[in-house]
């Protein structure tokens, strides 16, 4: 790893059994796992690379709240961005995410926080209860990123991509458009570098699109 890996520690919250962990392991053992096996807290690391930068994450895999659950300072102190997740079949589920983020303003006393809100387990597609707009104004809100996975079909949780636009050139726009596709955590990292580095940022600004 090169000494210049910028190292970021991202904690994940949610409901119980919203797919916190599956999302995790996907994202660093590429498995999914059928069974449930509550979580306690568990923390992996994995290094990626972001925009052209080297990055070492520490990903604090939590156990499930509900609204009486405390943030405690492991889920607050050092972390630089969060992943809150609901799954897209439940409702309540998508309510603890306000609540657990304003906990964590609480808590930490900060005003802004980096977070990202993933909607999980978008395999189940027939059993939604959640849609995408209501996702979108809570992340308005919030100034949160967001998206929805699946563990299961690994949809939106590995690494992302630039995708470069098959459209042809034009004399408007002479040159290939690239745009950034981040997933899950990329997105939590994207979140997280908008606080710390805005000035490398100015593609995010610009609705993720940057001319090749
Ligand atoms: N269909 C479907 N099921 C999933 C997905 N992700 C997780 N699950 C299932 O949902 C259940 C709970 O998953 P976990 O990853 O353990 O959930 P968790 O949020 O970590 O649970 P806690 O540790 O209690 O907080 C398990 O039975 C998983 O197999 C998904 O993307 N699609």
């Amino acid at each position: 790893m090169a000494s210049s890996a910028r190292r970021r520690k991202i904690a994940i919250l949610g409901s119980r059994s919203v797919g916190k962990s599956s999302l995790v392991k996907q994202f660093i053992e590429n498995q999914f796992i059928d069974s449930y096996y509550p979580t306690i807290e568990v923390a992996y690391v994995k290094s990626i690379v972001y925009k052209g930068n080297e990055y070492v994450l520490e990903i604090f895999d939590t156990a499930g709240q509900d609204e009486y659950t405390p943030i405690n300072s492991q889920h607050a102190i050092g972390i630089h961005g969060y992943v809150l997740v609901y799954s897209i079949a439940s409702k309540i589920s998508f309510e603890m995410i306000q609540i657990i983020h304003e906990k964590i303003i609480d808590f930490s006393g900060l005003t802004d926080i980096p977070c990202v809100i993933v909607g999980s387990k978008s395999d189940l597609e027939s059993s939604r209860q959640v849609n995408a707009s209501e996702v979108q104004q809570l992340a308005q809100t919030l100034k949160a990123g967001w998206i929805e996975a699946s563990a299961k079909n690994d949809v939106n949780v590995g690494e992302g991509d630039f995708l470069v636009s098959p459209a042809a050139p034009t004399s408007h726009s002479p040159l290939p458009l690239a745009f950034w596709l981040a997933k899950a955590f990329q997105l939590c990292v994207q979140e997280i570098e908008k606080r710390l580095n805005p000035s490398n940022q100015q593609e995010v600004k610009t609705g993720r699109c940057i001319m090749m």
